[in-house]
Formats: structure tokens, sequence, C-alpha cells
């Protein structure tokens, strides 16, 4: 049996300002590092040793991953990066107001577009994305590689290429990884190893900075649906909070 952990980062100043982050950087707010100092600490009673760590190239991922293994005296791990495992590209909606946008263009469109599997957001204006395309930490990728914006489903087919090649394959050779990535790349990574449907995705809400464990059998299958949150009760109460995002007002 092996065992996954996942772990979206520590709340950002952008998650604090209802604002959507999607590619742009956002630092961890400096009381939400303590999300970060938690989820070592609630890793550490559940004799959860990770033994590689896999990040985005988003500095609130890796800032988030830096802390856990420090405190976890593991700050000599391996860590793997990869822009496949980034936040969903939110396209012309990145940086802005969440409840503005609702109020907008109206509740049904806004959670089309913040919670289906299938609607992308409207596209990245050219001039922005020309400067997404030049930024270093992408330089290796083909210009058609980086997106205008993603949808769910997009997010899932350039991730699945990373779970099988890295993830995957150090699962089989008995590892122990820790994926620190953001809501959406983990939505996609926990639709596929539960096999949920779209509509189940649409009601999928990951918290920031509580370990969600799973225990894996030799095909990769998850012996409990979900996972298991090592904070169950905060879990709950904090994915609910996220449903509810730019919903008021
Ligand atoms: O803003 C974003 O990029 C994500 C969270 O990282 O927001 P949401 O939960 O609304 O998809």
């Amino acid at each position: 049996m092996s065992k996954l952990i996942l772990l979206r980062h520590g709340q950002s100043t952008a998650n604090a300002a209802g604002e959507f982050t999607g590619w742009t950087d956002a630092a961890l707010t400096e009381i939400r590092q303590l999300e970060a100092h938690k989820a070592a600490r609630l890793l550490h009673s559940a004799d959860l040793l990770p033994d590689s760590i896999h990040t985005s190239v988003l500095w609130r991922s890796i800032h988030t991953a830096q802390i856990v293994a420090d405190d976890l005296g593991r700050s000599w791990l391996p860590v793997h990066r990869s822009w496949r495992l980034n936040e969903r590209h939110y396209g012309a909606l990145t940086t802005r107001k969440k409840s503005h946008v609702r109020l907008q263009v109206g509740t049904h469109q806004y959670r089309l577009w913040r919670r289906s599997f299938e609607a992308p957001p409207p596209p990245m204006p050219p001039d922005e994305l020309e400067n997404l395309r030049a930024d270093p930490r992408y330089a290796d990728l083909p210009h058609r590689t980086i997106p205008a914006c993603e949808s769910l489903a997009d997010v899932l087919t350039r991730l699945l290429p990373y779970w099988i090649d890295e993830i995957a394959a150090e699962l089989r050779h008995g590892g122990t990884p820790l994926v620190v990535a953001h809501g959406n790349s983990l939505r996609a990574l926990v639709m596929h190893l539960d096999q949920l449907s779209p509509a189940q995705v649409a009601g999928l809400n990951i918290p920031t900075g509580i370990p969600l464990c799973y225990d894996l059998d030799e095909m990769l299958t998850s012996k409990h649906s979900g996972g298991h949150y090592l904070d169950p009760d905060t879990a709950e109460s904090a994915a609910e909070a996220i449903a509810a995002e730019g919903e008021a007002g």
C-alpha cells in the first residue's frame, strides 16, 4: 500500500482579498503561514513523513512546501516542480474580485466559470498573455502550451502526464510523495483519484493548509473514496467557506 499526501498551499494574499488568482504569484499572508506550520504538525503527529515533494512553479506552493519540509526537519527532501501542477489559468478573470465578477455576470455564469468541469473563463487579453509567456519559468515551453485560460477539464489534461510519469511512478516504487498544489489542480487530481463525475467535482472544494491523505493499493486505487483529511472538522468548515467565496453581497 502506498501513501499519497496532498496539500493546498496556505491562504494567499489574493485568496484573502477574494480575488481570482490563477497563474499570478500571490504571497502567503503572514498569519496564513501558520497554516503551513500546522500542516507540518499534523503530518508529524500522524507519522506521515514524505520522502519527496512536488510543487507547482508558483510562489505560494513553493513557499508552503518549504515551510513544511523545514518544520519536519526534512529540508533536504528532493523537490520537483512543474507548471503542470499550477493553479487553473483563470484567463481574463485573473486578479478580479470574485464578488464583482458575480455581480457583473450573474450567479449562474459565475458558478459555471468557477466550478463547472467544462466551462472555461474568458481568455486573458493578448498583451497580458505575451507577458506571461515571457516569464522565464515558462521559457522551455512552446508558446502554444501556455493557455489564455483553462477549464477544469484542461487542467486535468495537462496534469495527467505529470501524475503518470512522476507521482504515480514514485508511488509504485513505494515512495510517499507530498504534492503541494492549488485548489483547482488538486480538484482535478482528486477527480481522477476518486473517479468523480463532472457533477460531483462541481461540489468539491479543497481547503488550504490541511493535509489530505490517500492510501492507495498497487493499482493506485484509493482504499477510501475522498481520502482522509488530517483535521476533518476544520477541513469541512473551511471547504464550505471556499464554496461561498464571492457569493455574498
Ligand atoms: O483564485 C483562484 O485561482 C482559485 C483559488 O486558488 O479560486 P477558486 O477557488 O475560486 O477557483
